[in-house]
């Protein structure tokens, strides 16, 4: 597709979602945006983000190689106000009820979807999460489509993090991609805490999205030193995730901090996150205790 259809495609595709906004309560435009209309609002993205005023930061495609090779990606947008991340919403298109399915590439579950057809109206994969800050909660609403393509909007549903605090019985993930994080420094740290599973390597935030869910305990990210972490590719995602009760800090156990601009500023190390306070405090001692043997 060229440059010209793509800006055609992108203003049907603002128009078909407009034409649907009275679904969430918002009345829809009086006439569909025009290709200017919608170039200007796509200008307006141009904040650096900072500590003071209220901005949202959109990843648009977030997991851009999982998305190119048909397996997991997510849709991400947080809105940042003074600093701190107050909303989260993560949409997560190809991510499977089933947490099995998770551990395969996705095209698997598409063939297998082919094979044994799910009955037409049950929801099988694709939802969004929601959480607001404060809230003590994250919400999940199923991406389900009728046999005439609508979206069927259902009940939104609480979503919680795994109970589960013991290393031998937890599950964690971390980025399909080893030059994104470090394969081996994970490794490590999996057997210093007594990680027995088999790491579950997913593309993009749809990681945060399996923590917040119950679906894994435990998700790492070490990038090679000199990479600088972005806001938008962790603010909807941490959100959800402490919403639903889980922790998410750097490897030396402080928050992310998303009032320095575009990146995460002073990141110590990595970025952990686990399903509970307990489990956080043993990953974070086992980071410790992998750190000065790693080459890092
Ligand atoms: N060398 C690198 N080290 C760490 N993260 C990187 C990286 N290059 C790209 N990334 C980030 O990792 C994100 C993908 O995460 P994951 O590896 O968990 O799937 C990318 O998001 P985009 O795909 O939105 O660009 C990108 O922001
Ligand atoms: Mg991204």
């Amino acid at each position: 597709m060229d440059g010209i259809h793509v800006l055609q495609r992108v203003v049907e595709a603002v128009n078909e979602c407009l034409s649907e906004c009275a679904v969430v309560g918002i009345p829809p435009p009086k006439h569909p945006l025009g290709t200017i209309d919608v170039l200007k609002v796509i200008n307006k993205g141009s904040a650096q983000g900072g500590p003071k005023g209220k901005f949202w930061v959109l990843d648009p495609v977030d997991g851009t190689l999982g998305f190119v090779r048909g397996d997991q990606y997510a849709v991400a947008l947080a809105l940042i106000a003074d600093g701190e991340v107050v909303l989260g919403v993560l949409g997560c298109p190809n991510f499977p009820m089933k947490k099995v399915w998770l551990n395969y590439h996705h095209r698997y579950y598409r063939l297998a979807s082919k094979l044994h057809p799910p009955s037409s109206d049950l929801w099988h994969k694709g939802f969004v999460l929601i959480a607001k800050k404060g809230a003590g909660q994250a919400w999940m609403e199923p991406l389900a489509w009728n046999l005439q393509g609508s979206h069927i909007v259902k009940i939104f549903k609480a979503v919680k993090v795994s109970l589960i605090d013991d290393p031998a019985e937890a599950t964690f993930c971390e980025p399909v991609e080893k030059a994104n994080s470090s394969h081996s420094f994970t490794a490590g740290v999996a057997d210093s805490l007594g990680l027995r599973k088999h790491p579950l390597r997913v593309y993009s935030m749809a990681k945060y999205a399996a923590i917040a869910r119950g679906d894994a305990e435990i998700f790492m990210k070490f990038a090679k030193a000199g990479y600088k972490e972005k806001i938008w590719d962790h603010a909807a995602g941490v959100l959800i995730v402490q919403e639903a009760g889980g922790v998410v800090t750097d490897a030396g156990g402080q928050p992310l901090d998303f009032s320095k601009g575009r990146y995460l500023e002073g990141l110590d190390r990595g970025i952990i996150a686990s399903s509970g306070k307990r489990l956080h405090e043993k990953l974070l001692a086992a980071v410790e205790e992998s750190w000065d043997s790693s080459s890092l």
